[in-house]
């Protein structure tokens, strides 16, 4: 598969304070790639490296495969952006707006009424944005995102402060666009929302990346080694060691009958990160 992305060695000191302290990793086409990590971590001006609103202090950033110092504006008809300060206009409605990106992205104007129907914003087209909430402002801005088909969107928390019914709404909508084609990286503070969308995530804690990895595989990576079971006639769980003698014992419960719930402890990846910095995410 093809590199979308690569960062190699990416140092950035913001005076005496070093954010990122040798950043290695690499995302390939198609996929969905999580960035995690706490606040401070560094995911954000990770962020502004890779779309060259930060030059690193050291280290090579390749997309496409081409080094970003090479790269001539055109990277921009390619990738899309949102983050904070991806700001759509207050006072013009909400046609108006993407009307305004399509002109900037040479896009057929006929293309506006597509996307707002994707975001299920079509028949709030005429509203005036400073009137919509918030769940419909961040699928505006989404949809300016991907309003010229990038092959690469990166999304700075694409659903932070977003109750979870919308957050999943724009869930859907990302997964689409990834089945359509389009390379995913994502920062994100919601495990829940690694869990469901990322093939590939990376922990980010004080400015070093501590693992990476799909997460069903994390999970059975750390894995701990034993199994949770509930017997009939108890209301406690029973833990039991994942070796012969605790199958053996298993076995029986299971044979007489007894068995009600088995769970192999899988943790998740918030517990991981825990494991593994000792620090909540
Ligand atoms: N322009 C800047 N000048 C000086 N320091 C900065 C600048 N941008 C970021 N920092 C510092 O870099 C560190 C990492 O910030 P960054 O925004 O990348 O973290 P983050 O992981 O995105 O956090 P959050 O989840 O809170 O957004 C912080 O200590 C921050 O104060």
């Amino acid at each position: 598969m093809e590199k979308i992305i690569e960062m190699n060695n990416i140092e950035k000191h913001f005076k005496q304070n070093r954010v990122l302290k040798g950043i290695n990793f690499s995302v390939e086409q198609g996929e969905i790639f999580g960035f995690l990590g706490p606040s401070g971590a560094g995911k954000t001006t990770t962020i502004k490296i890779l779309t060259a609103q930060l030059i690193p202090s050291s280290g090579e950033v390749r997309l496409f495969g081409n080094n970003i110092k090479s790269i001539k504006n055109n990277i921009f008809q390619q990738i899309g952006i949102l983050s904070d300060n991806s700001g759509v206009y207050e006072r013009l409605s909400v046609q108006d707006n993407l009307k305004i990106f399509a002109d900037l992205y040479n896009v057929d104007k006929k293309q506006v009424d597509i996307i707002l129907e994707r975001v299920d914003l079509l028949k709030d087209k005429k509203k005036v944005v400073k009137k919509l909430s918030r769940g419909m402002k961040q699928r505006l801005m989404l949809a300016r995102t991907f309003i010229h088909k990038p092959k690469l969107l990166f999304l700075d928390e694409p659903t932070s402060a977003l109750d979870p019914g919308t957050a999943n709404e724009i869930h859907k909508l990302l997964l689409e666009l990834n089945k359509e084609g389009t390379t995913i990286f994502l920062t994100t503070h919601r495990m829940e929302e690694a869990d469901k969308l990322c093939n590939r995530v990376a922990f980010l804690n004080n400015g070093e990346i501590v693992e990476v990895g799909n997460p069903e595989k994390l999970k059975l990576r750390y894995a701990k080694e034993s199994i949770e079971v509930l017997l009939k006639g108890n209301s406690e769980k029973v833990t039991v060691r994942k070796d012969t003698d605790g199958l053996d014992k298993i076995r029986r419960w299971m044979s007489e009958d007894r068995l009600l719930t088995i769970h192999s402890n899988e943790p998740n990846l918030e517990e991981i990160f825990l494991s593994l910095t000792g620090r909540e995410l």
